[in-house]
């Protein structure tokens, strides 16, 4: 965007991002998971430390005062948890080790966070060498800024997240999340018959897709999604529940949101079973180079006959949405959702992504990183 206004003022400490600024996104290695995917931790309170060396008397004390405000159970994951950020290979652990819940550490050996978070800039003078200047960022649930310290002060950020409501009503009122909730957009025997679809073919396990040495490729993970899809390969079928979102679906997101999808990915009839722990963990739809053309998805439930299986978007509260049956719930690709376990019955859904025709080059673009056919 550009604007003719000055900049925002500097702040005080080192951090160049101020409150409400959101902070980049990025995946970097804990010891439990080699690529932990920031965005994914929305939804909580997150204080993230970039302490850059233990071995910095602050930012030692700094970790210490870390690891006390968790035993005292101000870090448990749900309400809000804290990362440390160290460059240092000596900080291995056990000097800085994991605590989960609540307290995780980024090895940023390459200081790739830290510099683009600015905690670790080149010399204003060249030749000198660039410096770590170690501070701390409280967050809010939607990964904006709410306050930030540098390290030494991070006492004075503890006390403030200890004062927090509850984070669903950190915008002051509990607000739902934008996206539209639409009944009425596939009729009963549709429904009807996309399960048969199913039940005559059965499914097989999907994956989701991730980004491996520079290629988008599938992925299975039955902790991340358990989910089996049939694709629906007769063209009639695919043209009538086309048919049925060009007229009811599409005017309809035009009128929200401005955006009038031309294109469709994906025909499938998928099910989430309860006997094999059905579900889909927090994620966005569109974090890859192969899936950055989605613009909306969509979840039509074809059935109403399960327990559990409801949708919600942790950056906007634990309000759960399940549409009814032959209903959908339409939804930006880059919000985090997460379709939560089935506890008792199938739930059967079709779950196309809508994009447009700018959309539509991204997508040709990104077939390139594709490691296998990409889908008509
Ligand atoms: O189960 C749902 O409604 C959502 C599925 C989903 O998030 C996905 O397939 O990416
Ligand atoms: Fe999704």
């Amino acid at each position: 965007m550009s604007d003719t206004s000055a900049s925002p003022p500097r702040p005080a400490s080192a951090t160049r991002f101020l409150p409400g600024d959101p902070v980049p996104m990025f995946h970097a290695a804990t010891d439990g998971n080699p690529r932990y995917a920031f965005d994914s931790v929305a939804g909580r309170y997150v204080l993230l430390a970039f302490l850059g060396s233990s071995s910095h008397p602050a930012s030692a004390a700094a970790w210490e005062a870390l690891g006390r405000a968790r035993v005292e159970g101000l870090f448990d994951d749900a309400r809000a948890c804290a990362y440390a950020v160290t460059a240092d290979p000596a900080d291995a652990a056990p000097r800085l080790a994991d605590a989960v819940p609540g307290l995780r550490v980024f090895r940023d050996h390459d200081l790739a966070v830290s510099r683009a978070f600015g905690a670790y800039a080149a010399p204003a003078v060249e030749g000198e060498k660039p410096v770590y200047s170690p501070f701390a960022l409280l967050l809010d649930p939607m990964l904006r800024v709410l306050a930030h310290a540098p390290v030494a002060e991070i006492g004075a950020l503890l006390a403030a997240l200890a004062a927090l409501p509850p984070p669903a009503l950190h915008s002051g009122a509990e607000v739902p999340a934008p996206v539209l909730v639409l009944p009425r957009v596939l009729e009963p025997d549709f429904c009807r018959g996309l399960i048969d679809i199913y039940e005559a073919h059965g499914g097989t396990e999907s994956g989701f897709m991730r980004d491996v040495d520079g290629r988008t490729v599938p992925q299975i993970d039955s902790g991340h999604k358990r989910r089996k899809d049939h694709v629906i390969a007769d063209e009639a079928v695919r043209a009538a529940l086309r048919e049925r979102l060009v007229r009811r679906l599409v005017p309809e997101i035009r009128r929200s949101f401005q955006f009038q999808a031309t294109r469709i990915e994906r025909y499938i009839v998928a099910c989430y079973d309860a006997a094999d722990g059905g579900h889909f963990r927090a994620h966005r739809d569109n974090t890859t180079r192969g899936t950055a053309h989605r613009r909306f998805a969509v979840s039509i439930n074809l059935n109403d006959s399960f327990e559990g299986g409801d949708l919600w978007f942790p950056e906007f509260g634990p309000r759960l949405y399940r549409p009814p049956p032959g209903g959908a719930v339409v939804f930006s690709c880059s919000l985090l959702h997460e379709a939560t376990r089935v506890r008792e019955g199938v739930r059967f859904a079709t779950l196309p992504f809508l994009y447009d025709e700018a959309a539509a080059k991204v997508r040709e673009e990104g077939r390139r990183f594709l490691g296998l056919p990409a889908e008509a």
